[in-house]
């Protein structure tokens, strides 16, 4: 009889062939999955339309927990009027506190120059920190946005689009000059809440115009989750006319119970970054009922399985983390008073509470 260690040992054992086989399998299944990124964008785009204002130390842990299930994008807050979004103030005291991973990307909104100095700001005190060779920087990019129609750009940034464009520029090329990554967003890509149904040429100027001020990606937002697939199919053709398939993201918010078919229509139609919300957080201030950003869970729920692979940092194995996004999903909703909305993260608790309940059950019938 052997001892148990060689036990295993001569368990685990297969012959070459074998071995090699298997793990040419292996490399091969890997090496066919399709790479999609992840933006996860809860701490900003989730937690700004929420109506309890969350504090620092809650953001703080947060963004925290995110990385370390994973995530390698992630939106950590916006450098916006505090008169306008009340709850992303604190950003700069946000980026400068938490703990950063080396691997991951920190992004802040900035709808200006003045937004962009704040950042500035919280980055020259980095600079001068004796940290700064040793620590990662508050934050490495900045998203910039607009919209696809006049009437929404009004009631978010209090311009036109024209207007809009005109002053992002400057602000993209001096971000780029400081070495920061600039992603653009346009919102309003499929249905705006004050005119209807949107002319996707519209969509396909103002991602072009984004792309050509320095945006290295542009995420194209169904901000008020109205999408069904055949319109992400449709303003996607019209888009990808002049801008590289490459170079867009979607971003669907989840009003119609949608969202999950469109990202899956827009990797079908060559998308392959996606933008979504830990616990589905979010909502839009201008559109009475719409809900947040598609549930981070629910993408990685129903990815499973299929040709495409989420990347993510070493935390999430190269992925991110599908258990611990849920329970980061929970946690972060029972802040503000409520269980998740991810559909997918509902149950999976649920199984993970009966489980657990069953093997309770399990020990006590063992023990009678
Ligand atoms: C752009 C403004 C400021 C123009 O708003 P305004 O009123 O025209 O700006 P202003 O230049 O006249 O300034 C008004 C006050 O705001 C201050 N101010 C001005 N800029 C800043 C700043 N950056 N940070 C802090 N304070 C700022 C400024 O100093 C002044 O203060 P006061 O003199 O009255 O005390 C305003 O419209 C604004 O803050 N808009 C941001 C709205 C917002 O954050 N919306 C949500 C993000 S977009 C989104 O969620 C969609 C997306 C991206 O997720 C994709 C999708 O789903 O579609």
């Amino acid at each position: 009889m052997l001892s148990s260690p060689l036990r295993h040992i001569a368990a685990s054992f297969k012959p070459r062939s074998v071995a090699l086989a298997s793990r040419n399998a292996r490399t091969y299944a890997t090496e066919t999955k399709i790479p999609i990124n992840i933006v996860e964008v809860g701490p900003r785009d989730g937690l700004q339309n929420e109506k309890g204002v969350i504090p620092v130390d809650v953001k703080v842990e947060l963004i925290e927990k995110l990385a370390l299930a994973g995530c390698n994008n992630i939106e950590a807050g916006s450098f916006v009027s505090p008169k306008w979004v009340p709850q992303m103030a604190g950003t700069g005291e946000i980026i400068s506190r938490m703990h950063r991973l080396p691997d991951v990307h920190y992004a802040v909104l900035v709808p200006n120059q003045k937004g962009l100095d704040g950042l500035f700001s919280v980055l020259d005190t980095y600079n001068q920190s004796s940290h700064s060779e040793s620590i990662p920087p508050p934050s490495d990019e900045i998203s910039i946005f607009t919209a696809a129609t006049d009437a929404f750009t009004r009631a978010n940034l209090n311009t036109s689009i024209a207007e809009s464009l005109v002053k992002l520029a400057p602000v993209a090329r001096t971000a780029i000059d400081k070495g920061l990554r600039v992603r653009g967003y346009v919102s309003v890509a499929i249905a705006c809440p004050y005119t209807g149904q949107v002319d996707y040429k519209k969509v396909r100027e103002v991602s072009k115009e984004l792309l050509e001020m320095g945006c290295y990606e542009v995420s194209l937002g169904d901000t008020v989750g109205r999408g069904t697939p055949t319109q992400v199919a449709e303003m996607l053709e019209e888009v990808k006319k002049d801008v590289p398939v490459e170079k867009l993201a979607g971003h669907f918010h989840d009003t119609f119970g949608t969202a999950v078919a469109n990202v899956f229509t827009a990797l079908e139609h060559g998308v392959r970054t996606i933008d979504s919300s830990v616990g589905g957080l979010g909502g839009c201030p201008y559109s009475p009922g719409a809900t947040g950003n598609v549930a981070t869970e629910d993408v990685l729920y129903a990815l499973q399985g299929s040709k495409y692979s989420v990347t993510g940092t070493e935390y999430g194995k190269g992925s991110i983390d599908l258990d611990k996004i849920t329970e980061i999903g929970w946690w972060i909703s029972g802040k503000l008073g409520r269980e998740s909305i991810s559909r997918a993260g509902r149950a999976l608790r649920a199984k993970k509470i009966r489980d657990a309940e069953m093997a309770k059950d399990g020990e006590v019938r063992a023990k009678l």
